[in-house]
């Protein structure tokens, strides 16, 4: 499977076309099948995006997991068994978040919860690309990237750690000769979710 790395991201890998253009497909129709939350939907009524929570499900607002291990679905067996060879960690992904941004919604920048959440996190992109900018912690050292459609995005080490992840709201974006006019993007993420409470001061995202 090719692989991208990227030197100042130590810890970055990027799959791309990591599903084909079909399994997007079903995918999609598979979601779009089941109820969304978000947007004033439980159990995470205050995100300000469409979002579903397959396996272990987080609360943001209580900071840990609200539902013991619920196994994850069918659809996703087939991805997550694609996924557990590309990490050394040793939990199994337990949790999926999809998240949905329409034009004009984005993600703050944010470290993934060091206390709530394993040490690798895997996000697939589905539909429109976007630009994600890795800003380093404790510097001004910012990095944009495209995540393109089918492409899965790896983060560990000092990439999961030391380096804030975001999404604009910008509803067209540019980065080198390459113009983006956001649609609709669907991410999935998957991680593994630590039992207990999230133990970082600040809010936990
Ligand atoms: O939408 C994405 O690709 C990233 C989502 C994200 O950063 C997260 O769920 O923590
Ligand atoms: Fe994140």
């Amino acid at each position: 499977m090719p692989v991208q790395t990227i030197p100042e991201i130590p810890g970055l890998s990027m799959y791309p076309e990591f599903i084909g253009p079909d399994e997007q497909t079903a995918l999609m129709a598979t979601l779009d099948g089941l109820p969304w939350s978000g947007l004033g939907v439980g159990p995470n009524p205050e995100l300000k995006r469409r979002t579903q929570q397959r396996g272990c499900t987080f609360s943001f607002r209580y900071r840990k997991a609200i539902t013991s291990t619920e196994p994850l679905p069918g659809w996703a067996r087939d991805l997550v068994a694609r996924l557990a060879p590309l990490t050394t960690m040793k939990d199994a992904l337990n949790s999926i978040i999809i998240n949905e941004y329409q034009p004009g919604q984005g993600i703050m920048p944010h470290v993934d919860s060091l206390t709530a959440f394993g040490d690798t996190v895997f996000a697939l992109s589905l539909l429109s690309p976007c630009v994600m900018t890795f800003d380093r912690v404790g510097s001004t050292d910012s990095y944009p990237i495209v995540l393109e459609p089918r492409s899965l995005l790896v983060l560990t080490g000092p990439a999961r750690f030391g380096f804030r992840h975001g999404i604009s709201k910008d509803l067209v974006e540019t980065l080198g000769d390459r113009t983006i006019h956001r649609e609709r993007r669907v991410s999935l993420t998957f991680r593994y979710i630590i039992p207990g409470p999230c133990k970082e001061e600040a809010a936990c995202k």
